[in-house]
């Protein structure tokens, strides 16, 4: 029987007691390998950067070798065919040999429609803006640790509505539009109210994709995208863009002072709360918000009982929180739903989402419609 806590290496029972065992307990990775995976995380992240910035994938659509691809992007052949194949070893770019012995490079087929930037889930700056934000938060954590340096509190940075606004215009936009209108969706269709709701407040909706996808795919549904002032005139392009006006409206202001609205079925917000200072009273004003029988769906990531359910949330968050922004633990906006007069509360954990999992949390207001 395996000791769960052995270091040993497992041996595959075929092969156990054969000559053959010790080339496959030597294969097995060391314990010390996941933590070398980290420092080597960096220089993929170094060369994927690189190459948004050069715009490579726009020349991987089709198969490239290393040669036409350098001629094309002003680079040095026998250098970029070593970083291609840190691409390929990544699983980003495929590869296949010609018969004169040189590789062609192609971006893979299921990343193609988030790297190709005339794609409509094309999601480069995005992932750009991750990577630089990311690596500058990781360069200035240690600072962070000390007690001697203030904590700024979220809404002196992280809430600057100006900030938010450029964020809405492309890095929210393109996550919006490649992963979490689609999320949304799918999370609102299988509430059995969604189909009969009539009203959607989008709260903290940024650009306002996920409320135009509501509507898109609801034809009884209007409502409102709330944000700041700065923030919903990106909103207010896009529904009109999307050909939504007569659908969906604007509003803006600051959610932790501001009038919401009322008469809401349906009430969505991701990824907000962590910025809110007093978020029992504004779970409070949602359930005011909200028609009886209404349903508030919030999207956020926690922290989890299990370490690898934090691998991504907890180093992505580690920056806001160092700043005093707010990561619940599981369940803990479960019981502030309850307490602010919410019933049936249900959950669904580790759901996709950018850059970080959520939990995503549904709560019913009683009553309804007779
Ligand atoms: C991380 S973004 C999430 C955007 C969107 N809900 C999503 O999941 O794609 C947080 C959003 O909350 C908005 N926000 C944060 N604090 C706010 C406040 N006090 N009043 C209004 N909006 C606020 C920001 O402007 C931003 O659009």
């Amino acid at each position: 029987m395996t000791d769960h806590f052995s270091l040993a290496p497992e041996v595959p029972p075929e092969t156990a007691g054969t000559t053959q065992a010790w080339k496959h307990a030597l294969a097995e990775p060391h314990v010390l390998s996941s933590l070398w995976a980290l420092p080597l995380s960096s220089v993929g992240a170094g060369l994927v950067e690189k190459a948004l910035e050069v715009g490579l994938f726009a020349q991987t659509e089709q198969a490239v070798s290393a040669a036409t691809l350098a001629q094309r992007l002003v680079l040095s052949p026998e250098r970029l065919a070593y970083a291609l194949e840190v691409l390929w070893s990544l699983g980003m770019l495929l590869r296949r040999q010609q018969a004169d012995g040189e590789w062609l490079y192609g971006t893979a087929p299921e990343l193609s429609p988030y790297l190709n930037p005339v794609s409509e889930s094309y999601c480069g700056d995005a992932l750009l803006f991750r990577f630089r934000v990311l690596r500058q938060a990781a360069d200035q954590v240690m600072g962070l640790l000390s007690d001697e340096v203030p904590v700024v509190p979220p809404r002196g940075v992280a809430g600057q509505p100006a900030l938010w606004a450029e964020a809405a215009r492309v890095q929210i936009a393109q996550e919006q539009a490649a992963v979490s209108a689609e999320v949304a969706l799918s999370v609102m269709s299988a509430q059995p109210e969604f189909g009969q709701a009539q009203t959607v407040l989008d709260l903290g909706g940024g650009p306002g994709l996920v409320a135009i996808e509501l509507a898109r795919h609801q034809p009884l549904l209007s409502g409102v995208v709330f944000d700041f002032p700065e923030v919903v005139s990106v909103a207010r392009e896009n529904i009109a863009t999307a050909g939504f006006e007569d659908r969906l409206s604007v509003l803006g202001g600051d959610l932790s002072s501001d009038e919401l609205g009322k008469g809401y079925d349906v009430i969505w917000c991701s990824s907000v709360f962590h910025f809110v200072p007093d978020l029992p009273g504004l779970l409070a004003r949602l359930h005011e918000a909200l028609s009886p029988g209404g349903l508030l769906v919030c999207a956020h990531a926690v922290i989890g009982a299990e370490g690898w359910q934090n691998r991504a949330v907890a180093p992505y968050y580690l920056n806001l929180r160092l700043q005093g922004g707010r990561v619940l633990a599981a369940g803990q906006l479960e019981e502030l739903l309850l307490a602010a007069g919410f019933s049936g509360v249900d959950s669904v954990s580790q759901v996709r989402f950018p850059v970080a999992p959520v939990n995503v949390v549904i709560a019913r207001k009683e009553g309804g419609r007779s």
